[in-house]
């Protein structure tokens, strides 16, 4: 993989206590919109889920919506989806946007989005895939989630030899060049430049 073509969003059903947090996700939409990536995430229309997919959808981007048919209704399925993929459970959901995505952000959310970005930092640590896992850490969110994982290392439970892959970006501008940087070097066979150091700092 060399060019991120598509990218899976994870992010709150829940819109967050500050605006910063919605205008950060109808950023991020605009922003994969005018890059020409395809929007891949978990088809609601309600908090910075429906945010982002509706900012993209304006935008002139491409929006894939895949959610379990019993969310339909419960997060008001976006139907302004280009492509709205309705799965038997969460299982499939979650196979299909690993499937279709050529890296992962997670925005802030609740424990939905905090499962599912922890699952992926699980796969690429288990050599499942090596597609970018990055947090968009708006106004600090993440930081306790940061704090957990050096602890983790600190503490003996993350081993270095299976790093914890974690790229972290501070706002929606820094989104791209650290994906593309990180690709890059996975092309090469290993992580480097800025990704490699958003990776070790974190280590
Ligand atoms: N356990 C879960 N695995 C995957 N996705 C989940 C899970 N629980 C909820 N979700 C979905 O994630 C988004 C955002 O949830 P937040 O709790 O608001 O972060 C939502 O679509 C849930 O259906």
């Amino acid at each position: 993989m060399s060019k991120i073509r598509s990218v899976c969003v994870y992010c709150g059903a829940a819109p967050g206590d500050d605006s910063i947090y919605l205008n950060s996700a109808i950023a991020l939409g605009q922003m994969l919109a005018r890059e020409n990536i395809r929007l891949i995430y978990g088809g609601g229309g309600v908090g910075l889920m429906g945010a982002t997919a509706r900012a993209c959808a304006e935008g002139g981007g491409m929006v894939t919506g895949i959610i379990p048919d019993f969310l339909v209704g419960k997060e008001q399925a976006f139907e302004h989806a280009h492509e709205l993929i309705v799965t038997r459970d969460m299982h499939e959901r979650k196979r299909l946007m690993f499937e279709r995505a050529d890296a992962f952000i997670a925005l802030p959310g609740g424990v939905g989005t905090l499962e599912e970005l922890v699952e992926q930092l699980t796969w690429v640590q288990l050599n499942r895939h090596r597609k970018p896992v990055m947090v968009l850490n708006i106004a600090n969110f993440w930081k306790p989630l940061l704090t957990l994982l050096d602890h983790m290392q600190t503490s003996g439970f993350v081993n270095v030899a299976r790093p914890v892959r974690l790229i972290v970006a501070n706002d929606v501008n820094a989104v791209l060049p650290k994906l593309h940087a990180a690709v890059s070097g996975i092309a090469d066979g290993h992580l480097h430049g800025e990704a490699e150091e958003q990776v070790l700092d974190r280590m």
